[in-house]
């Protein structure tokens, strides 16, 4: 957990941002912040919106509305302009390249002309030794740690996460969460996160999307010691029962 500075500038500022997929909208009115340090983290039931919000800030769907990073509008840049400023993307679902090495599918992400591979192989040293394996022949946690290293390997400003520990056993989610715990201290993070333990572990912030809205931002211990609003917004009782 960091202290975050009062009235520091938070690194990604986002007003009214509206999301549309095939004419839907999926996105609607979303104003919230992600202070400049530590973990933010994005929840909500199945199907609210998390990750079209996530896609609406790097504009890999249809969106209107302001989007700020670091007080720099970046709602009209495409894409990849988005992440040449320093915002990195690890998507749900891993997504590596299947028929690649895991050296391959790291080298294919590194953006920098100085890659951070020594940060990468001290974080993940399962990975160092497996560098000459496909990575569609790697667990699903082995896999996770790809995404991440492939985020990892570039100095960035920003880091969007989603759905990080979806589907692993219980060691490999604090494996995870380690990793994720050391990147927080150089760089913030906006996590989509399902298990609540990861959330009070990692994060400072949350912001709650219902329907496509925020219903609630504050402080994780200020969700997560509320059980009825945990109840009403996450529709389990606790972090133990989300896990
Ligand atoms: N490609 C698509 N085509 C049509 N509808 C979509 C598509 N992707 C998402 N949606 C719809 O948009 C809404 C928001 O989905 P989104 O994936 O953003 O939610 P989420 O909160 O991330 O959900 P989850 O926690 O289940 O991953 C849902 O109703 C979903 O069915």
């Amino acid at each position: 957990m960091s202290g975050e500075q009062p009235g520091a500038e938070p690194i990604l500022s986002i007003r009214n941002l509206f999301g549309r997929i095939a004419g839907q909208q999926v996105v609607e009115d979303v104003t919230f912040d992600v202070p400049a340090t530590g973990v933010t983290a994005l929840l909500g039931r199945n199907g609210v919106g998390k990750t079209s919000t996530i896609k609406s800030v790097l504009g890999l769907i249809d969106r209107s509305g302001e989007v700020r990073l670091a007080g720099e509008r970046i709602d009209r840049l495409p894409t990849h302009r988005i992440v040449q400023r320093g915002v990195a993307y690890v998507p749900e679902d891993r997504e590596v390249f299947g028929t690649l090495t895991v050296a391959e599918n790291l080298r294919l992400a590194e953006r920098d002309r100085m890659p951070r591979r020594d940060v990468v192989a001290s974080l993940f040293p399962d990975l160092q030794a497996r560098l000459e394996q496909r990575a569609g022949t790697l667990s699903g946690g082995q896999q996770q740690m790809v995404s991440l290293a492939r985020a990892l390997v570039n100095e960035n400003r920003l880091l969007l996460v989603d759905e990080p520990t979806k589907g692993l056993a219980p060691r490999i989610v604090d494996e995870v969460a380690d990793a994720l715990a050391e990147a927080a201290r150089t760089t913030p993070i906006l996590l989509v996160e399902q298990n609540l333990l990861v959330v009070r572990r990692l994060a400072d912030r949350v912001v709650v999307l219902s329907s496509g809205r925020v219903v609630f931002t504050g402080s994780a211990d200020e969700l997560l010691d509320d059980h009825d609003r945990v109840q009403r917004y996450l529709g389990v009782h606790d972090e133990r029962e989300a896990a």
